[in-house]
């Protein structure tokens, strides 16, 4: 079986298409998790004593996942970003030839410590009942597929900055060898698509997570995760972090 060279090539607009479909992802993440609530044994080291394992259950289920999951090769994918890089096991599968699209200093991005600190202190709490019901398995499991899928969407500003830069290089070179963070963060900014994405995550939000019947009278809308809690959790978090991501690989874009 040979490979051919994927000359995929990302443009300004395809990158926002891809942030647009992952947005689905996140919410159906979003709907997933709120179906349990916190269950903080998940998250606490004393309810676990697994053998030769320290951490919580959490811990124990991403550690493992990241590894078979790097094994299957999820990894060599320069999308994707483990939240424990260190120690994962070699790919064992033959490697597609992504295209080469960043720059190679963009490996050393990887903001996941970041992103798992605000998961569990800022976001959880906006979205999730407060309760136990026993299922830390299938909590962690839904855990770890949203932080897998927030933190695509974040790193994905990797691709957005190139695609950027891509388009306008006399714009972006001076600044980044200026080091100037603020002008490079003015220049990628677009606030009109940044109020589309925060508008649009709520009615997906409305439409994804509404309870569909066949009865014509539908009483009381309710909602499986709040809507202005994704719209506010894209603009506080989610889109502050891509760009942070973009910045971060544009100052070492020259290197
Ligand atoms: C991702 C982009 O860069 C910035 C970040 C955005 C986002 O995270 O959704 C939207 C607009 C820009 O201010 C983009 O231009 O599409």
């Amino acid at each position: 079986y040979k490979m051919a060279k994927a000359e995929y090539n990302y443009t300004v607009d395809s990158a926002r298409a891809s942030l647009v479909r992952q947005e689905d992802t996140i919410i159906f993440g979003l709907i997933e998790r709120a179906r349990f609530p916190l269950n903080s044994p998940t998250y606490n080291q004393s309810y676990t004593s697994i053998p030769q394992f320290r951490g919580t259950l959490l811990d124990f289920l991403v550690r493992h996942t990241e590894a078979i999951q790097a094994k299957a090769g999820r990894y060599i994918n320069p999308e994707e970003n483990p939240f424990f890089p260190e120690n994962l096991p070699p790919s064992v599968v033959p490697r597609y030839p992504f295209s080469q699209f960043l720059h190679p200093a963009a490996a050393m991005i990887n903001i996941n410590n970041a992103i798992w600190k605000l998961y569990f202190d800022e976001l959880l709490p906006m979205f999730v009942a407060s309760g136990d019901d026993g299922n830390y398995a299938q909590t962690a499991a839904t855990d770890l597929s949203l932080l897998q899928a927030i933190s695509r969407r974040i790193h994905y500003g990797k691709f957005v900055g190139e695609a950027k830069f891509r388009e306008s290089p006399q714009g972006y070179e001076p600044l980044i060898r200026a080091k100037d963070k603020g002008a490079l963060m003015k220049l990628l900014t677009y606030e009109s698509v940044e109020e589309m994405v925060v508008k649009r995550v709520k009615k997906k939000a409305m439409v994804f997570g509404q309870e569909v019947s066949l009865d014509r009278d539908v009483k009381g809308i309710t909602y499986k995760v709040d809507p202005s809690v994704v719209s506010l959790l894209y603009q506080k978090w989610l889109i502050p972090l891509t760009k942070n991501v973009e910045v971060e690989y544009l100052l070492n874009r020259l290197d």
